[in-house]
């Protein structure tokens, strides 16, 4: 195999969508360059003391969904990664399957971890090596990627850069600037020395090795190394010879260790979720307008409304968004939203991230339309419950046409500032409420 597919069928990543605004078109960074074999190995078979939950932070879930699928995706919908090796406990064997079958994984083999990092990650490595006992092995790699199932923010282009280097250095690593100063203390607790912040640097992750670099250098270490060695690196140096080429990588490789961090990356999630929105906006003129007006609005909340009169029947653009709001001045549009759902739900459009209707009613009568309507109400909250369900969280917003041209001003301020924190905050809690703009 020296090829590689360059095609990928999974749901849109908005993390990928971000990088295609940047310049670098999604799916074919690696096209024509990386023409060798490439795998991954997770370690994920770790405790997760520092975060002090009784689940393994691996298996905490955000947004719906493991963090640990979150790495995993990333990887997996990168065309030329071919196999993901992920390491875990005994015991989380079957829930690691239970997430594969969920989340529709299809690159991932499972293997169980060792007693100590190093020992989990020689166990993955192992998967591709022959043995006399156990199952067949699968397709030794030309190099390997580790990375710690606990840093689910790695971009494509980055992993080029690592694999590349890898092919031709024998092994490589992410780095990062020192944050705080190293120092070295005595056995009482005294400053023993400092060392100087600018010459050191914080290894991270991912790195890349040859395969034979890496598995020889495991195969050859020391007990002390599997039970007290934390760098991979080291042990290609050590035990195989090679020196590692150093990349500095982007602040987003951090990896999710105490609490806050795990707030942290539901929040970077989050934030790539909310940049941008489809507007429906209808063909009646005072839609038109509000829509136009929200639009301007969004925009100074770093969101980018791409203004639609009607979306039914376009599977495409619904596939390729995360947000949509409907504005309307009809009591039938609530019609239309049971259609949209039941479309996205067909599609699984919110199987890896939840998906945002907002619908916005705008009542042209001084009269609200939860006074005049009160069976609608209760059939928003309906739909919304069955869509929540399938990962759709579905809100209203109630607008009054006013004729006062202050009141109307402010009417499109605060729905504008409601849109927003609903995008951004993705609050399960707050679906099926017809709220008051
Ligand atoms: N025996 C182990 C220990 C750790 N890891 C994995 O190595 C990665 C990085 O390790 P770390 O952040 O230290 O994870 P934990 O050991 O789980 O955390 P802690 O040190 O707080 O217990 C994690 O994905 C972790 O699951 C592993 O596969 N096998
Ligand atoms: O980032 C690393 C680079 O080698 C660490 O060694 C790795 O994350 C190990 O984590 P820990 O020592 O906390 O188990």
């Amino acid at each position: 195999m020296e090829s590689v597919n360059t095609t990928s069928d999974r749901p849109c990543d908005p993390r990928c969508l971000v990088k295609s605004e940047a310049g670098i078109s999604e799916g074919n960074v690696g096209q024509g360059v990386v023409d060798f074999p490439v795998a991954v190995v997770l370690p994920a078979a770790g405790s997760g003391e520092r975060m002090g939950l009784s689940t393994p932070k691996q298996f905490c879930t955000f947004l719906n969904r493991p963090l640990i699928s979150f790495t995993i995706e990333t990887f997996e919908r990168i065309p030329w990664i071919e196999t993901i090796v992920v390491v875990v406990a005994k015991e989380s064997h079957d829930q690691m399957l239970h997430i594969i079958d969920r989340f529709h994984h299809t690159k991932v083999k499972v293997v169980e971890g060792g007693a100590t990092r190093h020992r989990s990650i020689f166990n993955g490595l192992q998967a591709f090596s022959e043995s006399m006992e156990g199952p067949s092995p699968l397709p030794r790699p030309k190099v390997v990627i580790i990375h710690d199932a606990v840093r689910p923010f790695v971009e494509e282009d980055f992993l080029l850069k690592i694999t590349l280097a890898a092919k031709e250095q024998g092994a490589s690593g992410a780095i990062r600037p020192l944050v705080s100063t190293v120092i070295a203390t005595t056995s009482e607790g005294y400053l023993d020395h400092s060392l100087e912040r600018t010459k050191y640097r914080a290894s991270e992750m991912p790195q890349g090795f040859l395969y034979d670099i890496i598995f020889q250098a495991y195969q050859r270490c020391s007990e002390f190394d599997f039970e007290f060695g934390t760098e991979c690196l080291h042990l290609a140096l050590q035990y195989s010879g090679t020196n590692a080429k150093l990349i500095e990588g982007p602040q987003t490789l951090w990896k999710v260790t105490y609490k806050r961090d795990l707030a942290a990356a539901e929040c970077v999630i989050k934030e790539t979720l909310s940049l941008s929105a489809c507007l429906i906006s209808g063909t009646m003129a005072e839609t038109v307008e509000l829509a136009s007006k929200l639009q301007k609005n969004l925009a100074a909340h770093s969101m980018t409304l791409d203004l639609h009169p009607f979306v039914k029947g376009n599977d495409e653009l619904l596939s390729k968004t995360r947000n949509f709001i409907q504005i309307s001045a009809r009591r039938e549009s609530l019609s239309e939203i049971t259609e949209m759902v039941k479309v996205l739900e067909e599609m699984n459009h919110a199987l890896l991230y939840p998906v945002v209707i907002i619908w916005v009613h705008l009542c042209m009568s001084e009269e609200p339309f939860h006074r005049q309507n009160p069976d609608e109400l209760s059939s928003i909250m309906d739909i919304s419950m069955k869509a929540k369900q399938r990962n759709i969280l579905l809100y209203g917003i109630e607008v009054i046409h006013s004729k006062i041209p202050e009141l109307w001003e402010r009417s499109v301020e605060r729905l504008s500032e409601i849109t927003a924190a609903l995008i951004r905050d993705r609050n399960p809690a707050f679906t099926g409420q017809l709220l008051q703009a």
